[in-house]
């Protein structure tokens, strides 16, 4: 079963609530929080979130590009995020174990994140707690970047860390993602696709998630 989960970053936020109607067939909707330093783009925060929560019933899937994220999870967790994920990158490992322990303590799901940089094998201290990796197919910071290829040996590899030690955590990819690229992470174990440009670049959003279904 594959999650599709639109990422508003590429929606118009002028008329936020307009475009998150038009993807409202998708499982998910994906948020990206960027603080200007763990990434150097700015983007958006809690209050969005707040309000997110007021207007849908989609599963609001949260991707925290900020350091030291421990210090933000209790505010998503009141804002109502769904799943919360973290980048390795983005604190020591007590740090991603805290904001772990954070949001176990609240009751939201847990992800972790890898840079493109990041090897595979750095999830495995944290597999057999966590609800979902991402793998940044872009350098993370910015929509409408092209796919890295070159992230795909890396998506095999945690699919079979994922098999063998935690079957039921989810493995989501996010960055260049269209229907052509979605075919290569579906097929190397991915099985949640965030979409941005490919979704709200096109002129049929609906259509645009079922292409990215294979339907
Ligand atoms: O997290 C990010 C960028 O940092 C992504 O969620 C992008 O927003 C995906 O956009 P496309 O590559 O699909 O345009």
């Amino acid at each position: 079963m594959i999650t599709i989960a639109p990422s508003i970053l590429s929606a118009d936020f002028a008329n936020l609530g307009r475009d998150v109607q038009r993807v409202r067939e998708a499982d998910w909707l994906h948020v990206d929080v960027m603080d200007g330093m763990f990434v150097s783009n700015i983007s958006i925060g809690v209050p969005v979130v707040k309000s997110l929560r007021k207007f849908t019933d989609q599963f609001l899937d949260v991707h925290l590009m900020i350091e030291k994220p421990v210090r933000y999870v209790d505010a998503f967790a009141d804002a109502g995020a769904d799943l919360l994920t973290v980048h390795l990158e983005a604190d020591m490992p007590p740090g991603i174990q805290a904001a772990l322990a954070a949001m176990e303590r609240r009751g939201v799901r847990k992800g972790i994140a890898l840079r493109p940089i990041t090897a595979a094998e750095a999830v495995l201290p944290y597999l057999d707690k966590v609800d979902l990796i991402l793998v940044m197919t872009v350098e993370p910071g910015f929509g409408g970047q092209a796919f890295m290829a070159d992230q795909l040996p890396k998506i095999a590899a945690i699919r079979r860390y994922i098999q063998e030690r935690n079957p039921a955590c989810r493995l989501e990819v996010d960055g260049g993602v269209d229907p052509v690229t979605a075919r290569q992470v579906v097929e190397a174990g991915a099985d949640v696709l965030v979409a941005g440009s490919a979704i709200y670049g096109a002129p049929d959003p609906a259509q645009a998630i079922r292409a990215l279904r294979g339907e």
